[in-house]
């Protein structure tokens, strides 16, 4: 399983337990009070409309248009949202995050990165911090940080084998400024696991190796009937 990589381990561990269509076999009382998720596939062009979606919010918040631009972007996102609304389906129904093979598993909420491995022994994402994370002065927003940090650590749960946790804390400390715009890489492991508690770190990293960031969680398993 750790010599797995990527998507396809992610892929392959989520086929392999709980997450299936009816919970036959599963110990899904384990997972507190969580619905049963059948994975909902994309289909060939989800990907790219996910990517087109995520360019228009870095358009949002680096350009300045005139105002009769900014006119026919308002009718054109009016149209769009027309265009979408009627297939509005409830949590659990959506490709969005459930496409480990996608960018923030298709999820526009999530960091564009993708799972490069996913294993007991943890799970490295890869990805960049776009125009759209932008805090200030080239650094990213410090707010994204935990975001990226927070579901690392749900899929290292998930990874390691565990049942759906929450997380109790999550501290970040930001030792260097986190450029946007640039490949960065994190990793993030269980570091030790008291009953239901399970003590996660990660470090997020540029490609000179130079730390820029480490988190600790306390992720913690739910009761039975817990939300
Ligand atoms: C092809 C298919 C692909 C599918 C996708 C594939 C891969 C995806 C993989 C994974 C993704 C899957 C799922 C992700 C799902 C979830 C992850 C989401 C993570 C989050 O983002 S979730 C949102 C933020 N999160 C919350 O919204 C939590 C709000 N909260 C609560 O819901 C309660 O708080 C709860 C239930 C957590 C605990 O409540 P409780 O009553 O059961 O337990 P209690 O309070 O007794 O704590 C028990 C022990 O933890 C200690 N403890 C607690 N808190 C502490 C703290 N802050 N500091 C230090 N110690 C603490 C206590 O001291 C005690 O310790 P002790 O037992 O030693 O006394």
């Amino acid at each position: 399983m750790s010599e797995q990589t990527g998507a396809d381990a992610a892929r392959n561990v989520s086929a392999d337990r709980e997450i299936s269509a009816d919970g036959a076999g599963d110990d899904y009382e384990h997972h507190g009070g969580f619905p049963v998720y059948e994975p909902v596939k994309a289909g060939p062009n989800y990907g790219t409309f996910v990517e087109t979606f995520r360019r228009l919010q870095d358009l949002m918040v680096s350009t300045h248009a005139p105002d009769d631009v900014i006119d026919r972007a308002i009718e054109q996102t009016e149209a769009l949202v027309e265009l979408l609304a009627p297939y509005e389906v409830p949590e659990g129904r959506s490709p969005a995050g459930f496409n480990v093979e996608l960018p923030g598993r298709g999820s526009a909420l999530l960091l564009p990165w993708k799972i490069e491995k996913f294993g007991e022994d943890g799970v490295r994402e890869r990805g960049m911090f776009r125009r759209y994370h932008l805090g200030g002065n080239g650094a990213a927003h410090g707010g994204t940080l935990p975001l990226l940090f927070d579901d690392l650590f749900g899929m290292v749960i998930h990874a390691n084998g565990r049942p759906i946790a929450r997380t109790g804390y999550l501290h970040v400390n930001y030792r260097k400024i986190t450029p946007i715009e640039t490949e960065l890489v994190v990793d993030g492991w269980v570091d030790r696991v008291e009953g239901r508690k399970a003590y996660c770190k990660a470090e997020l990293r540029d490609l000179d190796g130079n730390l820029l960031a480490d988190s600790e969680a306390l992720m913690i398993q739910l009761l039975p009937g817990q939300q």
